[in-house]
C-alpha cells in the first residue's frame, strides 16, 4: 500500500507551519523527516495519521494500514508487558505477542507492570506495539527517544525487517538510524505567514 501526500499544507493551533509537501512512501520503502525544532515534524505525522486535518491537499493511504507511534508511549501502567502488547494485538485482531517481545528484548520483563519499567524499556515496550498491530505503514515520532545504543540498533533491525516484509515508515528523527532511507527535510516547506490564521490579523478579523 503506497501512501501519497499530494500538495498538503497543514496548521497547529490554527496557524499553518508547512505548504507545498508532496511526497510519496511505497512499500518497502522508509522516509526520514529532518528538520529543526518546531518546524512541523509532529504537526505531519499527525495528519498523516489522520489524527487532524489537513489545512490543504490530500493524503491518501488504505483503511487501517497506519500504526502511528508518537511521543508518548500510550502505556497502561498498571496492566503487564505481556497484558499490554494482548491488550494492542486484541484491538488490531492480530495473534501472538512473541514476535514483539523477542523483537524488542521484552522477555525478561514479560510479567513486570508497564509504570514500574524505566523510560528506555516502556519505549522499548511502545515501539513492540508496532509489531502486534499488523499494519504495514509505520508513522514514528522521535522513536529513539530514551533509548539505549543497542536499542536503537534493535529498534533499527525491527524497521528494516519490517521493510523486508513490504511494509514502510515515515520516522521524524534527529539522529542517524542507518537505515537505508530516503531524507526529507522539511525546513523548505514552512508555510508563508497569512492574514487571518493568528498574531493580530487573526484577532482583528475575528473581532470586525
Ligand atoms: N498543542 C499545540 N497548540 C498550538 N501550537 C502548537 C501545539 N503543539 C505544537 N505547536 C506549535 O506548532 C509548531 C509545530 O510544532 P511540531 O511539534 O509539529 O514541530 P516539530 O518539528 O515536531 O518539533 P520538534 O523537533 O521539537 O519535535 C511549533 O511552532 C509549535 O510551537
Amino acid at each position: 500500500m503506497t501512501l501519497t501526500v499530494k500538495n498538503l499544507t497543514i496548521s497547529r493551533g490554527g496557524i499553518p507551519v508547512l505548504e507545498g509537501l508532496n511526497f510519496t512512501l511505497a512499500p518497502g520503502k522508509a522516509l526520514i523527516l529532518r528538520g529543526p525544532n518546531g518546524v512541523g515534524k509532529t504537526t505531519l505525522l499527525r495528519t498523516v495519521a489522520g489524527l487532524q486535518p489537513p489545512v490543504e491537499g490530500d493524503v491518501i493511504c488504505g483503511p487501517e494500514t497506519i500504526a502511528y507511534a508518537a511521543h508518548s508511549d500510550g502505556l497502561k501502567g498498571t496492566l503487564s508487558v505481556s497484558e499490554n502488547l494482548h491488550f494492542w494485538a486484541d484491538i488490531f485482531g492480530t495473534k501472538g505477542i512473541q514476535n514483539a517481545l523477542d523483537g524488542f528484548d521484552l522477555n525478561s520483563l514479560v510479567d513486570r507492570p508497564a509504570g514500574a519499567l524505566s523510560a528506555g524499556q516502556k519505549r522499548r515496550l511502545g515501539l513492540a506495539r508496532l509489531l502486534v498491530t499488523g499494519r504495514p505503514v509505520w508513522i514514528l515520532d522521535e522513536p529513539t527517544v530514551s533509548l539505549d545504543v543497542a536499542s536503537v540498533a534493535m529498534f533499527a533491525d525491527a524497521v528494516r525487517a519490517h521493510l523486508s516484509e513490504g511494509g514502510s515508515a515515515l520516522i521524524a528523527t534527529h539522529i542517524d538510524l542507518g537505515l537505508d532511507a530516503e531524507v526529507l527535510d522539511v525546513g523548505p516547506f514552512r508555510a508563508k505567514p497569512r492574514s487571518g490564521t493568528g498574531g493580530f490579523d487573526g484577532l482583528d478579523e475575528s473581532f470586525l
